[in-house]
Protein backbone atom coordinates (compact mmCIF):
# COMPACT_ATOMS: atom_id res chain seq x y z
CA UNK A 1 0.00 0.00 0.00
CA UNK A 2 2.65 2.38 0.99
CA UNK A 3 4.35 1.63 -2.40
CA UNK A 4 1.43 2.13 -4.51
CA UNK A 5 0.99 5.67 -2.38
CA UNK A 6 5.02 6.23 -2.59
CA UNK A 7 4.30 5.82 -6.58
CA UNK A 8 1.97 7.61 -6.93
CA UNK A 9 3.30 10.63 -4.95
CA UNK A 10 6.48 10.29 -7.32
CA UNK A 11 4.13 10.51 -10.47
CA UNK A 12 1.97 13.24 -9.22
CA UNK A 13 5.16 15.10 -8.68
CA UNK A 14 6.61 14.62 -11.70
CA UNK A 15 2.92 15.14 -13.74
CA UNK A 16 2.99 18.90 -11.53
CA UNK A 17 6.51 19.93 -12.22
CA UNK A 18 5.99 18.91 -16.15
CA UNK A 19 2.64 20.48 -16.63
CA UNK A 20 4.17 23.83 -14.88
CA UNK A 21 7.54 23.66 -16.79
CA UNK A 22 5.16 23.70 -19.85
CA UNK A 23 3.05 26.60 -18.89
CA UNK A 24 6.46 28.34 -17.93
CA UNK A 25 7.56 27.30 -21.87
CA UNK A 26 4.08 28.52 -23.29
CA UNK A 27 4.40 32.19 -22.06
CA UNK A 28 7.96 32.63 -22.12
CA UNK A 29 7.27 31.87 -26.10
CA UNK A 30 3.53 33.51 -26.07
CA UNK A 31 5.38 36.44 -25.12
CA UNK A 32 8.68 36.18 -27.09
CA UNK A 33 5.92 36.45 -30.43
CA UNK A 34 4.02 39.08 -29.05
CA UNK A 35 7.62 40.90 -28.02
CA UNK A 36 9.51 39.92 -31.01
CA UNK A 37 9.44 43.53 -32.78
CA UNK A 38 11.18 44.68 -30.54
CA UNK A 39 14.02 42.02 -30.08
CA UNK A 40 16.93 42.24 -31.31
CA UNK A 41 15.92 45.72 -32.60
CA UNK A 42 19.19 48.14 -32.66
CA UNK A 43 17.94 51.59 -31.38
CA UNK A 44 21.11 52.43 -30.32
CA UNK A 45 22.86 52.76 -33.95
CA UNK A 46 19.30 54.69 -35.08
CA UNK A 47 19.18 57.11 -31.84
CA UNK A 48 22.81 58.33 -33.19
CA UNK A 49 21.49 58.25 -36.69
CA UNK A 50 18.86 61.48 -35.40
CA UNK A 51 21.17 62.56 -32.88
CA UNK A 52 23.90 63.53 -35.49
CA UNK A 53 21.68 65.72 -37.77
CA UNK A 54 20.26 67.21 -35.03
CA UNK A 55 23.63 68.93 -33.93
CA UNK A 56 23.81 69.72 -37.25
CA UNK A 57 20.53 71.53 -37.44
CA UNK A 58 22.08 73.82 -34.61
CA UNK A 59 24.87 74.39 -36.41
CA UNK A 60 22.61 75.59 -39.43
CA UNK A 61 21.01 78.02 -37.11
CA UNK A 62 24.07 79.44 -35.50
CA UNK A 63 25.75 79.86 -39.21
CA UNK A 64 22.63 81.86 -40.33
CA UNK A 65 22.47 83.82 -37.21
CA UNK A 66 26.40 84.63 -38.20
CA UNK A 67 25.44 85.82 -41.70
CA UNK A 68 23.26 88.61 -40.42
CA UNK A 69 26.44 90.14 -39.53
CA UNK A 70 29.18 89.11 -41.72
CA UNK A 71 26.76 88.28 -44.89
CA UNK A 72 29.85 88.03 -47.58
CA UNK A 73 32.24 86.12 -45.23
CA UNK A 74 33.43 83.08 -47.94
CA UNK A 75 34.39 80.87 -44.79
CA UNK A 76 30.74 81.23 -43.36
CA UNK A 77 29.32 80.05 -47.30
CA UNK A 78 31.39 77.62 -47.75
CA UNK A 79 30.15 76.08 -43.88
CA UNK A 80 26.89 76.84 -45.17
CA UNK A 81 27.60 75.24 -48.49
CA UNK A 82 28.68 72.08 -46.51
CA UNK A 83 26.10 72.12 -44.22
CA UNK A 84 23.19 71.56 -47.27
CA UNK A 85 25.72 69.18 -48.53
CA UNK A 86 25.19 67.03 -45.70
CA UNK A 87 21.53 67.63 -44.86
CA UNK A 88 20.25 65.29 -47.84
CA UNK A 89 23.18 62.64 -46.49
CA UNK A 90 21.67 62.16 -42.88
CA UNK A 91 17.70 62.60 -44.20
CA UNK A 92 18.53 59.62 -46.45
CA UNK A 93 20.44 57.78 -43.75
CA UNK A 94 17.71 58.06 -40.97
CA UNK A 95 15.32 57.07 -43.89
CA UNK A 96 16.98 54.10 -44.46
CA UNK A 97 17.43 53.11 -40.87
CA UNK A 98 13.96 53.14 -40.33
CA UNK A 99 13.05 51.60 -43.06
CA UNK A 100 15.48 49.11 -41.82
CA UNK A 101 13.94 49.13 -38.28
CA UNK A 102 10.95 46.54 -36.89
CA UNK A 103 8.84 50.42 -36.08
CA UNK A 104 5.59 50.56 -38.00
CA UNK A 105 5.77 52.79 -41.15
CA UNK A 106 2.64 54.34 -39.54
CA UNK A 107 4.64 55.59 -36.77
CA UNK A 108 7.51 57.58 -38.24
CA UNK A 109 6.03 58.48 -41.83
CA UNK A 110 4.61 61.99 -41.45
CA UNK A 111 7.87 62.78 -40.15
CA UNK A 112 10.26 61.36 -43.03
CA UNK A 113 7.66 63.39 -45.22
CA UNK A 114 8.44 66.47 -43.52
CA UNK A 115 12.36 65.87 -43.79
CA UNK A 116 11.69 64.74 -47.34
CA UNK A 117 10.03 68.11 -48.23
CA UNK A 118 13.39 70.21 -46.74
CA UNK A 119 15.33 68.09 -49.12
CA UNK A 120 12.67 69.62 -51.77
CA UNK A 121 13.37 72.81 -50.79
CA UNK A 122 17.25 72.92 -50.73
CA UNK A 123 17.87 73.88 -54.80
CA UNK A 124 16.40 77.17 -53.51
CA UNK A 125 18.32 77.46 -50.69
CA UNK A 126 21.45 76.50 -52.42
CA UNK A 127 20.56 79.20 -55.26
CA UNK A 128 19.50 81.68 -52.15
CA UNK A 129 23.37 81.55 -50.69
CA UNK A 130 24.62 81.64 -54.81
CA UNK A 131 23.27 84.79 -54.67
CA UNK A 132 24.50 86.23 -51.53
CA UNK A 133 28.13 84.64 -52.41
CA UNK A 134 27.68 87.40 -55.33
CA UNK A 135 27.05 90.11 -53.06
CA UNK A 136 22.88 89.92 -52.84
CA UNK A 137 21.73 90.77 -49.58
CA UNK A 138 21.04 87.35 -46.90
CA UNK A 139 17.67 88.25 -46.15
CA UNK A 140 15.58 85.27 -48.21
CA UNK A 141 18.99 82.87 -47.28
CA UNK A 142 18.21 83.37 -43.78
CA UNK A 143 14.59 83.29 -43.79
CA UNK A 144 14.49 80.47 -46.04
CA UNK A 145 17.33 78.47 -43.84
CA UNK A 146 15.14 78.92 -40.67
CA UNK A 147 11.98 77.56 -42.30
CA UNK A 148 13.86 74.22 -42.91
CA UNK A 149 15.66 74.51 -39.53
CA UNK A 150 12.55 74.80 -37.85
CA UNK A 151 11.30 72.01 -40.30
CA UNK A 152 14.09 69.59 -39.28
CA UNK A 153 14.39 70.40 -35.68
CA UNK A 154 10.93 69.40 -34.85
CA UNK A 155 11.18 66.31 -37.35
CA UNK A 156 14.72 64.99 -35.80
CA UNK A 157 13.03 65.94 -32.05
CA UNK A 158 10.08 63.62 -32.46
CA UNK A 159 11.77 60.77 -34.56
CA UNK A 160 14.43 60.95 -31.20
CA UNK A 161 11.80 60.82 -28.79
CA UNK A 162 9.92 58.02 -31.05
CA UNK A 163 13.24 56.00 -30.66
CA UNK A 164 13.37 56.89 -27.28
CA UNK A 165 10.43 55.65 -26.41
CA UNK A 166 10.70 52.54 -28.12
CA UNK A 167 14.36 51.61 -26.52
CA UNK A 168 12.60 52.03 -23.09
CA UNK A 169 9.68 50.04 -24.13
CA UNK A 170 12.93 47.00 -25.42
CA UNK A 171 14.38 47.46 -22.13
CA UNK A 172 11.12 46.20 -20.34
CA UNK A 173 10.17 44.03 -22.76
CA UNK A 174 14.04 42.19 -22.20
CA UNK A 175 13.72 42.70 -18.33
CA UNK A 176 10.26 40.70 -18.38
CA UNK A 177 11.39 38.08 -20.40
CA UNK A 178 14.74 37.79 -18.30
CA UNK A 179 12.39 37.58 -15.41
CA UNK A 180 10.07 34.67 -17.66
CA UNK A 181 13.49 32.40 -18.69
CA UNK A 182 14.89 32.75 -14.99
CA UNK A 183 11.33 31.14 -13.70
CA UNK A 184 11.36 28.57 -16.69
CA UNK A 185 14.60 27.90 -15.46
CA UNK A 186 13.92 27.37 -12.09
CA UNK A 187 11.03 25.47 -12.18
CA UNK A 188 13.00 22.67 -14.65
CA UNK A 189 15.53 22.72 -11.98
CA UNK A 190 12.55 22.08 -9.52
CA UNK A 191 11.32 19.35 -11.93
CA UNK A 192 14.71 17.89 -12.47
CA UNK A 193 15.22 17.44 -8.85
CA UNK A 194 11.91 16.86 -7.78
CA UNK A 195 11.86 13.29 -10.38
CA UNK A 196 15.22 12.83 -8.90
CA UNK A 197 14.09 12.48 -5.75
CA UNK A 198 10.87 10.45 -6.57
CA UNK A 199 13.36 7.98 -8.01
CA UNK A 200 15.74 7.85 -5.68
CA UNK A 201 12.54 7.40 -3.62
CA UNK A 202 11.48 4.36 -5.59
CA UNK A 203 14.78 2.96 -5.94
CA UNK A 204 14.73 3.10 -2.14
CA UNK A 205 11.25 1.36 -1.62
CA UNK A 206 12.86 -1.25 -4.67
CA UNK A 207 15.35 -2.24 -2.48
CA UNK A 208 13.36 -2.70 0.58
CA UNK A 209 10.70 -4.72 -1.15
CA UNK A 210 13.26 -6.78 -2.50
CA UNK A 211 14.84 -7.29 0.52
CA UNK A 212 11.30 -8.01 2.30
CA UNK A 213 10.73 -10.62 -0.55
CA UNK A 214 13.60 -12.85 0.33
CA UNK A 215 13.33 -12.25 4.07
CA UNK A 216 11.81 -14.16 6.51
CA UNK A 217 10.00 -11.84 8.97
CA UNK A 218 9.84 -13.87 12.10
CA UNK A 219 13.50 -14.80 12.24
CA UNK A 220 15.19 -12.26 10.02
CA UNK A 221 17.07 -15.20 8.04
CA UNK A 222 16.73 -15.64 4.62
CA UNK A 223 13.50 -16.97 3.01
CA UNK A 224 12.97 -20.34 0.45
CA UNK A 225 13.37 -17.83 -2.08
CA UNK A 226 16.66 -16.33 -1.06
CA UNK A 227 17.81 -19.82 -0.38
CA UNK A 228 16.81 -20.79 -4.02
CA UNK A 229 18.69 -17.68 -5.43
CA UNK A 230 21.59 -18.25 -3.63
CA UNK A 231 21.91 -21.69 -3.76
CA UNK A 232 22.15 -22.62 -7.85
CA UNK A 233 24.97 -20.19 -7.59
CA UNK A 234 26.59 -21.81 -5.02
CA UNK A 235 25.88 -25.62 -6.77
CA UNK A 236 27.40 -24.22 -9.83
CA UNK A 237 30.54 -22.77 -8.39
CA UNK A 238 30.74 -25.91 -6.70
CA UNK A 239 30.42 -28.15 -9.94
CA UNK A 240 32.75 -25.71 -11.72
CA UNK A 241 35.38 -25.85 -8.82
CA UNK A 242 35.54 -29.12 -7.67
CA UNK A 243 35.13 -27.83 -4.38
CA UNK A 244 32.77 -29.62 -1.78
CA UNK A 245 29.06 -28.08 -0.60
CA UNK A 246 27.02 -29.69 2.11
CA UNK A 247 23.95 -28.78 2.61
CA UNK A 248 21.50 -29.58 5.88
CA UNK A 249 17.97 -29.59 6.36
CA UNK A 250 16.69 -29.26 9.54
CA UNK A 251 13.04 -29.87 11.12
CA UNK A 252 12.36 -29.46 14.80
CA UNK A 253 10.64 -31.69 16.67
CA UNK A 254 7.40 -32.04 17.87
CA UNK A 255 6.84 -28.61 17.14
CA UNK A 256 3.19 -29.03 17.20
CA UNK A 257 3.34 -29.48 20.87
CA UNK A 258 4.76 -26.46 21.75
CA UNK A 259 2.31 -24.57 19.93
CA UNK A 260 -0.71 -26.42 21.35
CA UNK A 261 0.74 -26.37 24.65
CA UNK A 262 2.38 -22.70 24.88
CA UNK A 263 0.20 -21.02 22.25
CA UNK A 264 1.57 -20.11 19.02
CA UNK A 265 3.57 -16.62 20.27
CA UNK A 266 6.09 -18.64 22.19
CA UNK A 267 6.30 -21.45 19.13
CA UNK A 268 7.26 -17.79 17.62
CA UNK A 269 9.90 -16.83 20.46
CA UNK A 270 11.25 -20.71 19.84
CA UNK A 271 11.51 -20.89 16.24
CA UNK A 272 13.64 -17.16 16.75
CA UNK A 273 15.65 -19.05 19.62
CA UNK A 274 16.17 -21.96 17.42
CA UNK A 275 17.35 -19.08 14.43
CA UNK A 276 19.86 -17.28 16.43
CA UNK A 277 21.40 -20.65 17.66
CA UNK A 278 21.96 -21.84 14.03
CA UNK A 279 23.41 -18.96 13.36
CA UNK A 280 25.51 -18.65 15.92
CA UNK A 281 27.17 -22.37 15.19
CA UNK A 282 27.91 -21.94 11.42
CA UNK A 283 30.51 -20.15 10.12
CA UNK A 284 29.73 -16.31 8.32
CA UNK A 285 30.65 -18.19 4.60
CA UNK A 286 27.51 -20.68 5.50
CA UNK A 287 23.72 -19.99 4.41
CA UNK A 288 21.08 -20.37 7.08
CA UNK A 289 17.61 -20.15 5.69
CA UNK A 290 13.86 -20.93 6.75
CA UNK A 291 12.00 -22.56 4.21
CA UNK A 292 8.96 -22.97 6.06
CA UNK A 293 7.13 -23.87 9.22
CA UNK A 294 9.99 -25.07 11.39
CA UNK A 295 11.85 -26.09 8.73
CA UNK A 296 15.48 -24.68 8.07
CA UNK A 297 18.32 -25.18 5.74
CA UNK A 298 22.05 -24.68 6.23
CA UNK A 299 24.32 -24.44 2.87
CA UNK A 300 28.04 -25.01 3.48
CA UNK A 301 30.24 -23.98 0.37
CA UNK A 302 33.71 -25.73 0.85
CA UNK A 303 32.65 -27.58 3.42
CA UNK A 304 33.10 -31.96 2.89
CA UNK A 305 31.36 -34.33 4.56
CA UNK A 306 33.38 -35.19 7.50
CA UNK A 307 33.80 -30.94 8.47
CA UNK A 308 29.54 -30.58 7.67
CA UNK A 309 29.05 -33.42 10.19
CA UNK A 310 31.12 -31.44 12.42
CA UNK A 311 28.74 -28.26 12.52
CA UNK A 312 25.51 -30.02 12.63
CA UNK A 313 25.71 -32.37 15.39
CA UNK A 314 27.02 -29.17 16.97
CA UNK A 315 23.77 -27.37 15.85
CA UNK A 316 21.95 -30.88 16.99
CA UNK A 317 23.67 -30.74 20.68
CA UNK A 318 23.43 -26.37 21.20
CA UNK A 319 19.33 -26.66 20.34
CA UNK A 320 18.87 -29.41 22.75
CA UNK A 321 20.83 -27.66 25.01
CA UNK A 322 18.78 -24.48 24.61
CA UNK A 323 17.77 -23.54 28.42
CA UNK A 324 13.92 -22.58 29.36
CA UNK A 325 15.32 -19.10 29.51
CA UNK A 326 16.97 -18.88 26.06
CA UNK A 327 13.58 -20.64 24.37
CA UNK A 328 11.28 -18.57 26.54
CA UNK A 329 9.29 -21.92 27.08
CA UNK A 330 9.38 -24.53 30.06
CA UNK A 331 10.45 -27.34 27.82
CA UNK A 332 13.42 -28.89 25.87
CA UNK A 333 13.39 -28.63 22.21
CA UNK A 334 15.29 -31.01 19.82
CA UNK A 335 15.89 -30.89 16.01
CA UNK A 336 16.21 -33.71 13.29
CA UNK A 337 19.11 -32.76 10.40
CA UNK A 338 19.99 -34.52 7.10
CA UNK A 339 23.15 -33.95 5.44
CA UNK A 340 24.01 -34.24 2.02
CA UNK A 341 27.23 -33.31 0.25
CA UNK A 342 27.82 -33.09 -3.23
CA UNK A 343 29.48 -35.46 -5.48
CA UNK A 344 29.57 -36.46 -9.39
CA UNK A 345 25.83 -37.92 -9.09
CA UNK A 346 24.33 -34.51 -8.21
CA UNK A 347 23.56 -33.18 -11.40
CA UNK A 348 21.68 -30.46 -10.11
CA UNK A 349 20.81 -28.52 -6.87
CA UNK A 350 17.27 -30.36 -6.83
CA UNK A 351 19.23 -33.85 -6.49
CA UNK A 352 21.55 -32.66 -3.40
CA UNK A 353 18.35 -31.14 -1.92
CA UNK A 354 16.44 -34.31 -2.85
CA UNK A 355 18.85 -36.58 -0.84
CA UNK A 356 19.29 -33.79 2.27
CA UNK A 357 15.54 -34.44 2.36
CA UNK A 358 15.72 -37.90 2.29
CA UNK A 359 18.23 -38.27 4.78
CA UNK A 360 15.60 -36.02 7.34
CA UNK A 361 12.78 -38.01 6.89
CA UNK A 362 14.86 -40.97 7.63
CA UNK A 363 16.42 -38.67 11.06
CA UNK A 364 12.52 -38.09 11.60
CA UNK A 365 11.56 -42.12 11.03
CA UNK A 366 13.97 -43.36 13.31
CA UNK A 367 13.59 -41.39 15.86
CA UNK A 368 14.45 -37.39 16.18
CA UNK A 369 17.30 -35.45 17.87
CA UNK A 370 19.71 -36.73 15.40
CA UNK A 371 22.12 -36.15 12.09
CA UNK A 372 21.37 -39.12 9.07
CA UNK A 373 24.43 -38.05 6.76
CA UNK A 374 22.91 -39.27 2.71
N1 LIG B 1 4.48 -20.67 16.24
C1 LIG B 1 4.61 -21.00 14.96
N2 LIG B 1 4.27 -22.20 14.54
C2 LIG B 1 4.40 -22.55 13.26
C3 LIG B 1 4.89 -21.64 12.33
N3 LIG B 1 4.93 -22.25 11.13
C4 LIG B 1 4.46 -23.50 11.30
N4 LIG B 1 4.15 -23.70 12.62
C5 LIG B 1 3.62 -24.87 13.25
O1 LIG B 1 4.59 -25.91 13.25
C6 LIG B 1 3.87 -27.12 13.45
C7 LIG B 1 4.50 -28.20 12.58
O2 LIG B 1 3.82 -29.39 12.91
P1 LIG B 1 4.13 -30.74 12.22
O3 LIG B 1 4.31 -30.52 10.72
O4 LIG B 1 3.07 -31.70 12.62
O5 LIG B 1 5.51 -31.21 12.75
P2 LIG B 1 6.00 -31.44 14.22
O6 LIG B 1 4.92 -31.25 15.21
O7 LIG B 1 7.23 -30.65 14.43
O8 LIG B 1 6.35 -32.96 14.14
P3 LIG B 1 7.61 -33.61 13.48
O9 LIG B 1 8.14 -32.64 12.47
O10 LIG B 1 7.12 -34.85 12.87
O11 LIG B 1 8.59 -33.86 14.57
C8 LIG B 1 2.43 -26.85 13.10
O12 LIG B 1 1.67 -26.87 14.29
C9 LIG B 1 2.44 -25.45 12.53
O13 LIG B 1 1.27 -24.73 12.87
C10 LIG B 1 5.23 -20.35 12.80
O14 LIG B 1 5.66 -19.46 12.06
N5 LIG B 1 5.07 -20.07 14.10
Amino acid sequence: MKLRFDRSLGWQLGLGFTLLAGISAIAVGVYLFHARQHLGANYTALVADVVRPQLHTTLLRSTLNEFREQPQDNQLIERFDNLLWRIPRHIEGVTFGLSQSRLAPGSYESYLNRLNSVKERLPDIKQALDEVASGEPPDQLIQQGLTIENDMAQAYSKLSHLLHSEAAKQRIVMDRLAVGIAILILVILLLAGGLMLALIRLHHQHKKVLKLSLMDELTGLGNRRYMLNVTELLFEQSQRSGLPLSMALLDLDHFKRVNDNFGHPAGDQVLRAFADALCDEVRKADIVARLGGEEFCVLMPETNAEGALEVVERIRKRVAGLSHQELGVPTAVTVSLGLATADNHDTSFDHLYGRADQALYEAKTSGRNRVVVD
